[in-house]
């Protein structure tokens, strides 16, 4: 304050003295203006506007020439992920769409449709069937006067029960058009639960609650039943109990196969959701995806082999749709910045390395210093077998190696491997239990999602783990594996 203070007065002051120096100078010039001096000024600022006019003209002609340069893509929303696609380019989902449709065409009738756990891999249409049929759903209650209302959360990076609630209400304000009258912070979770009933019991005569990744909201660690089971079991209740007064149904979308297993039993018995499974899509149903997007680009700008090689891709990791999209959608863009007139194989191929570390980053760019160890750890071992596995046996070895390289705390084997499970919520990282006869006993053999050599890549950003040399790794992990058979 007190430096803004003085400096405006001294502001004041040079203003002052300036504008008089102005007025002095103009005398000056009036008085001793010639030919010679104007023929000077009048050069100088022909100068100075042929300089800008060579400047605008420069950027002009570049404007024009990018402006001349044709896109390859035609409609960049046929590759967003988030954009919802109509339904004929939807493929290979037709069971999952009748299945859904039939459970929440409820929602049209005067009757709470059922409760709903979607499940399967990334990318597999979980989220784009939910939110096509809830499309429908509502432009049929629009023209039949039913308010309607789909209240979508993705509870990624909702920490607390607390958290998503306010979520929830905030989410369903928006669609109503209404404002959400809690704070956001400082007040109990009751009250949050409150305003929510509030708004959709004054909006709406039926509501779809879909709840995005919700193995994902685990809550505070204290707490004996994860967040996401408190958070269903209160959800479904209000149904019941007529908190809620509209017809209420909750659509629970996980990655984790397993999540159900989490859900308390108090949850359960009253969530109790009709099961739609979603499989890993092979390479031909991914090609048929993007041949439904092909429109995205303008005619003839694709060769014949992109749709293929991204598909197959992406059905090398998990049979993920999103990925197979962000790859074509890279491999054009890609193709535009270079100027190239057409998308080729080579575009698909630099994409393919794109998408993998920004895919890599994302996961690792929010995980503890530790679970990096692990992950690094098990990834070397990885990068080091032919199937591109890694024994949770011979990772920990590396683990420790790590962890005494760079002087950081040691865990056990049980908390390394309940790490590198906890990894798999990600994707990232599969396992499977195996045990290579009854005398060597149990162990996890680990596969990853992208390719090990893009996770250790990634993981090297990370100073700390930098400082160990790789090549130091590699000869531990080496001698491990060797070890191992
Ligand atoms: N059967 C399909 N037909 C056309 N596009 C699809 C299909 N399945 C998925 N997609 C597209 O793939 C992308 C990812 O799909 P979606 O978000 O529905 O996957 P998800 O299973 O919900 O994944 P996550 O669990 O990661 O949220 C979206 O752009 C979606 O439009």
């Amino acid at each position: 304050m007190g430096t803004d203070g003085s400096d405006d007065s001294h502001d004041g002051d040079g203003d002052g003295v300036g504008q008089s120096e102005v007025s002095d100078e103009t005398t000056d010039q009036a008085t001793l203006s010639s030919e010679s001096t104007t023929a000077e000024r009048e050069a100088d600022s022909a100068s100075t506007v042929q300089a800008a006019s060579d400047d605008s003209q420069s950027i002009e002609e570049m404007l024009l020439e990018f402006d001349q340069q044709e896109g390859l893509i035609r409609d960049r929303s046929l590759l967003d992920p988030n954009h919802i696609v109509e339904e004929d380019r939807i493929v290979g989902r037709d069971e999952q769409l009748q299945e859904v449709t039939k459970m929440l065409r409820v929602a049209l009738g005067d009757n709470r449709p059922p409760n709903l756990f979607l499940y399967g891999p990334s990318g597999t249409g979980k989220s784009l069937i939910t939110k096509a049929v809830c499309k429908n759903i509502s432009t049929i209650c629009e023209s039949r006067d039913i308010r309607f209302g789909t209240i979508e959360v993705n509870c990624q990076d909702l920490d607390t029960l607390g958290v998503a609630v306010y979520e929830l209400a905030s989410r369903a304000a928006d669609v109503a058009g209404v404002d959400v009258e809690v704070p956001k912070h400082g007040v109990a979770t009751k009250e949050k639960w409150d305003e929510l009933y509030r708004i959709v019991n004054e909006n709406f005569d039926s509501a779809v609650f879909v709840l995005d990744e919700l193995d994902m909201l685990v809550g505070r660690r204290d707490k004996q039943e994860p967040a996401f089971s408190r958070l269903l079991y209160q959800l479904s209740r209000a149904g019941a109990n007529n908190d809620l007064t509209a017809h209420i149904s909750v659509v629970a979308i996980s990655n984790d196969t397993k999540m159900m297993e989490s859900v308390g039993s108090r949850a359960l018995s009253s969530f109790t959701p009709e099961d739609v499974h979603f499989d890993d899509y092979d390479a031909n149903q991914l090609q048929a995806i993007l041949r439904r997007r092909r429109d995205a680009f303008y005619d003839d700008v694709l060769d014949d082999d992109v749709i293929p090689l991204a598909a197959a891709f992406a059905a090398q990791t998990h049979g993920d749709a999103r990925k197979a999209i962000d790859l074509v959608r890279v491999a054009g863009e890609l193709a535009e910045r270079e100027g190239d007139e057409r998308v080729r194989e080579e575009h698909v191929r630099e994409a393919q390395d794109k998408v993998e570390k920004n895919r890599v980053l994302e996961v690792v760019r929010g995980i503890s210093t530790q679970k990096k160890l692990c992950l690094y750890a098990t990834a070397a071992v990885a990068a080091e077998t032919d199937d591109e596995s890694a024994r949770s046996t011979t990772g920990y070895r590396v683990y420790q190696f790590l962890t005494d390289a760079i002087d950081a705390d040691q865990y056990h084997q049980e908390t390394y491997v309940n790490k590198m499970k906890e990894l798999t919520t990600y994707s990232l990282v599969d396992f499977e239990r195996r045990s290579h006869g009854p005398s060597s006993g149990m162990f996890l053999e680990f596969q990853f999602g992208e390719r090990p050599e893009t996770i250790l890549e990634t993981l090297r950003e990370d100073s700390r783990i930098d400082m160990v040399s790789a090549e130091e790794v590699t000869s531990v992990v080496t001698a491990q594996v060797r070890n191992q058979t």
